[in-house]
């Protein structure tokens, strides 16, 4: 690591093989970032899951990939750039200031604009996350730049513009927004829809270090306290190992402790249908597909679930689908790895009962 400035385009020739010339005013924007969200010392892992993205973008461009970090001093930063080598990035952008030790829009976003005007992105990527949601909007509209927001898939276009595409009209639609025209092309991703790149130990990169010029008095909140956040679940869904669901398949709104119970056996977590959602019987943060959380776990228990289009692109990164339907015709059943045609208000409780007692001789067999 050093503290070197980056060299002005990485080897390999930038933009080769693109049609379009770019406009003399953005010959200087160069490399694809990716924001590293830290936060009290935690890496949010969508960041690695958008350096992985963000790896391909830039060798399809033929630039570089680097990571912006904005931390407090001792937070960590050390191990996250390490990481953030390890998952692709060829440099990593710091600023370390103790107004940047937690989350308040104002600082981040002088940050982040200024790392942005000195040493202009291509293209820009951050989490659909709550602070990415947040930061996004106030640097895309600081820089008078586009951002398109929630993104489900992101790709370089023939004329080496990024082509970022999105649910629309409330999922209905999805759109690809094309951005050769803006810099940087900005674009917040939602968490879990791209693959965890394989770490490569030992790879390492460039840290370039940069201040931050403002003081605490230029701040117009002020951070009281710290309040455990209620929606926690949220991300321990998306990013859980296990996941049991549950679907109208299941009749009642009482019926959904069978899910939960083997959730709790499993050490699984719980999920459902949107229909489930919008009848009142689990709240919005459960639900699993296109306008609800994406998910990628080892194992995906979905019951009484049909399998519509819009309920696949939520699981379909799982290892393993389990379903259990009584319809031996039903959509899941095309691209679940194991099913079990039955009733599930059987099948969800002998499961339980069948893993309990798995895990309890497991436990005495020590
Ligand atoms: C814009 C838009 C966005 C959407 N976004 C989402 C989304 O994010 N997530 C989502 O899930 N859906 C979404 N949907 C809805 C989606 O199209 C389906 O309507 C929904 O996924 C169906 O939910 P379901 O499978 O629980 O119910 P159903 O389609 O009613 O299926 C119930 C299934 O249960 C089976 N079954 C019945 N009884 C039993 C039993 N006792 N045991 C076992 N199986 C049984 C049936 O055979 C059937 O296959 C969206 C739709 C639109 C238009």
């Amino acid at each position: 690591m050093s503290d070197k400035a980056a060299p002005a385009a990485a080897a390999g020739g930038s933009r080769a093989g693109m049609k379009k010339e770019l406009p003399e005013r953005f010959r200087d924007y160069k490399h694809v970032w990716v924001l590293i969200e830290m936060e009290r010392g935690v890496v949010h892992p969508v960041s690695w899951e958008l350096l992985g993205e963000g790896r391909k973008l830039a060798d399809k461009l033929g630039v570089e990939l680097a990571g912006a970090l904005l931390a407090g001093p001792g937070d960590a930063s050390t191990k996250a750039i390490e990481e953030a080598f390890s998952y692709g990035a060829d440099l990593v952008y710091l600023m370390e200031d103790p107004l940047l030790a937690d989350y308040r829009n104002q600082p981040y976003a002088a940050a982040m604009t200024d790392l942005v005007n000195t040493f202009k992105p291509e293209i820009l990527l951050m989490g659909a996350t709550n602070l990415g949601r947040d930061l996004a909007g106030t640097v895309a509209t600081t820089l008078a730049t586009g951002l398109t927001a929630d993104c489900t898939e992101l790709a370089i276009d023939h004329e080496g513009s990024l082509a970022a595409t999105r649910p629309t009209f409330g999922g209905t639609l999805l759109c690809t927004i094309h951005t050769l025209n803006f810099r940087p092309q900005m674009a917040t991703i939602r968490p879990r829809v791209m693959a965890m790149p394989e770490a490569q130990e030992g790879r390492t990169g460039r840290v370039v270090r940069h201040s931050l010029v403002m003081a605490e008095s230029d701040i117009i909140t002020k951070i009281l306290d710290f309040i455990p956040d209620a929606n926690m679940d949220k991300a321990q869904l998306a990013y859980a190992d296990i996941v049991v669901a549950g679907g109208m398949g299941l009749g009642r709104p009482e019926n959904f402790k069978l899910v939960t119970d083997l959730a709790q056996v499993l050490g699984a977590e719980y999920g459902c249908s949107r229909p489930v959602v919008q009848k009142g019987w689990m709240p919005a943060e459960r639900q699993i597909g296109q306008t609800g959380k994406t998910i990628r776990p080892r194992l995906y228990i979905a019951a009484g679930i049909s399998g519509a289009i819009q309920h696949r692109v939520g699981v379909e990164g799982s290892d393993i689908v389990l379903a259990i339907n009584t319809d031996p015709n039903a959509t899941i059943f095309e691209f679940a790895h194991m099913g079990i045609v039955g009733d599930a208000l059987q099948i969800l409780p002998a499961l339980t009962e069948a893993f309990r007692r798995r895990l309890a001789v497991n436990r005495l067999a020590g």
